[in-house]
């Protein structure tokens, strides 16, 4: 097999294993653990350099995603604006302001998107903290997300020194991923065991 179809083939494969352990996971746990994450990112808000006025990009979880919207509103409660992913076909994310549980309508791949006007997708570039779901991060900051290359497309707009924050399960913080040059590295890995640096800081 080429080089690049067996990357592929492992890097599905991986994200079948992830996928399943997650769902092995009983829900009392993964809100134990979400809980966790909520207070875990608002109490490091300060280090991230956000503060009240600042732009904060999140998601809100699908299925059995590490976080939750109780994670966003505290955000919102901080003072922090905070902006969902509004996925486009194969173009880089679009943006929208998240106002709150009733400014959301059903998206693809069973996620909810805020139903208010996309800002663009430079929008990204007013972040000061992004969050990005994960299924996992290795210790040198590489990524594995859903395989559709939505978050490597739109990173490249975040401000160079914009911290970009993958959250996953303690679990899913590994050695070492495979890597692609297009993959953007994170700089931090938000568990529900506290927040860990990840490669070089910037
Ligand atoms: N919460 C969240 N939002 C996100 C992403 C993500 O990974 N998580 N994305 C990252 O790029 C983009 C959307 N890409 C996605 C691609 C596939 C699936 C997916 O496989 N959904 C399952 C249901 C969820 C589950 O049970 O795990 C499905 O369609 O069956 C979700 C999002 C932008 N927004
Ligand atoms: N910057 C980019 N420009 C064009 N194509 C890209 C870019 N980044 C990734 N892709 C393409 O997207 C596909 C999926 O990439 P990858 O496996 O890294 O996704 P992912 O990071 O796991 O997914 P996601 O960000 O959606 O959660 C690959 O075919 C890759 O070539």
């Amino acid at each position: 097999m080429p080089e690049d179809a067996e990357r592929a083939a492992r890097k599905a494969e991986t994200r079948t294993r992830l996928l399943a352990a997650r769902r092995a996971v009983p829900a009392p746990v993964r809100a134990r653990e979400a809980a966790e994450l909520t207070r875990i990112a608002l109490g490091a808000l300060g280090a991230f350099g956000v503060s009240p006025g600042d732009t904060v990009c999140g998601y809100l979880p699908v299925g059995t995603e590490p976080g939750s919207a109780a994670l966003l509103d505290g955000l919102r409660a901080a003072g922090c604006r905070v902006l969902l992913p509004v996925v486009v076909g194969a173009a880089p994310l679009d943006w929208a302001e998240y106002t709150g549980p009733d400014g959301l309508r059903p998206g693809p791949h069973g996620l909810r998107e805020p139903s208010g006007a996309t800002l663009g997708p430079s929008s990204v570039g007013l972040a000061a903290l992004v969050l990005v779901p994960a299924l996992a991060v290795d210790r040198a900051g590489v990524r594995l997300g859903r395989g559709g290359g939505h978050y490597d497309r739109s990173l490249p707009l975040a401000r160079p020194d914009t911290p970009l924050v993958a959250v996953v399960r303690s679990a899913e913080l590994v050695a070492e991923l495979p890597a692609e040059p297009h993959d953007v590295r994170m700089t931090a890995a938000l568990t529900p065991s506290g927040l860990h640096a990840l490669g070089r800081p910037r």
